[in-house]
């Protein structure tokens, strides 16, 4: 076997608590990441030459600085290996959104590679490796839901009501250092338990700072709200730093009807929850 395509799916942040901040600047989180069955496709082809070849370009990303290029040279410096790959990408997740588009296309890229070129390495390896990479990195890796505590490294599977979403990306991209060193964030939230939040959610600390900053994402929680709650479902909330929001909708019909009543300038998809990522399941791991 010396090709490979596989789904790279998106996450949302089901909520999303600041508890503190240590010295180094870093903010101490609690956060419920739930993946997607919906996300990018990347090909993979091995190559012998060492030579990594990635199409299309993403605009505005130069090809040594996009994740898959990054994840695919981390993986060759640590294993020593003579191959290299071509590797194509079906972007439709968008960028900067909360969603974890670019952190999940390098999980993809370490997981396939590792596999294709033969290298062994465990998903313990990987994820560390991943880490390197970005903070969302490992949990895309371990390929499971889960709940993550310390600065999001520290983190621990587990299963999720498989609920369907509704994600609009407003017109927009947010900096996640931004919204972090912003003066009026919250960020003395006291610690909750997993049970308390399975029980009775959560919310975003970062929600009321991005709204404030980027009246879009203001907007789109606004209108989403606003038929979220006609239909009975969840109130609407941002992922992550945003900019994407999202509502979880009691089946796959409400969603759709919410995604046919899309206004201009927002972006939205449908989505299932699960609590198995479809790159592992794809996988067999
Ligand atoms: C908070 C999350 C939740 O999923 O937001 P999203 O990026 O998904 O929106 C992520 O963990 C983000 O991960 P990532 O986007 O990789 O952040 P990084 O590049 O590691 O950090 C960007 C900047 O945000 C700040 N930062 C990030 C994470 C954290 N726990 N505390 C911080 O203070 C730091 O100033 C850092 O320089
Ligand atoms: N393969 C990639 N896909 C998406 N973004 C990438 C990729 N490689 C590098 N990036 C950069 O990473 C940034 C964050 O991407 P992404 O993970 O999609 O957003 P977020 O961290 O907000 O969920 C993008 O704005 C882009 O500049």
């Amino acid at each position: 076997m010396n090709t490979l395509s596989l789904l790279s799916p998106a996450k949302l942040n089901l909520m999303l608590h600041i508890t503190g901040q240590r010295d180094d600047g870093y903010h101490q989180l609690q956060t419920l990441f739930q993946l997607l069955d919906y996300g990018d496709t990347l090909h993979f082809q091995t190559r012998e030459d060492r030579e990594l070849q990635l199409s299309p370009a993403i605009a505005g990303v130069a090809q040594d600085d996009n994740l898959i290029i990054r994840a695919a040279r981390l993986l060759q410096q640590q294993a020593t290996t003579p191959q290299g790959a071509t590797i194509k990408l079906e972007k439709v997740l968008p960028m900067g959104g909360g969603i974890g588009g670019g952190s999940s296309n390098a999980a993809t890229t370490l997981l396939a590679l590792n596999q294709l070129w033969k290298l062994h390495l465990s998903i313990d390896q990987l994820a560390k490796l991943g880490l390197q990479l970005g903070a969302d990195v490992p949990v895309f890796v371990r390929g499971h839901s889960a709940w993550a505590e310390g600065v999001g490294e520290q983190l621990q599977a587990i299963d999720i009501p498989e609920s369907w979403y509704f994600v609009a990306k407003p017109d927009c991209e947010v900096s996640t250092a931004e919204i972090f060193s912003h003066k009026r964030l919250t960020r003395n939230t006291s610690p909750i338990t997993i049970a308390a939040v399975l029980k009775q959610g959560g919310h975003n600390d970062c929600e009321a700072v991005v709204r404030a900053c980027y009246p879009a994402v203001d907007a789109a929680l606004r209108w989403l709200d606003s038929l979220s709650q006609t239909n009975d479902n969840n109130p609407a909330r941002l992922t992550g730093t945003g900019a994407c929001v999202f509502a979880q909708c009691p089946d796959r019909e409400s969603a759709e009807q919410i995604l046919h009543q899309l206004p201009n300038g927002l972006q939205g998809f449908i989505a299932k929850g699960v609590n198995i990522s479809p790159t592992h399941q794809a996988l067999s791991l």
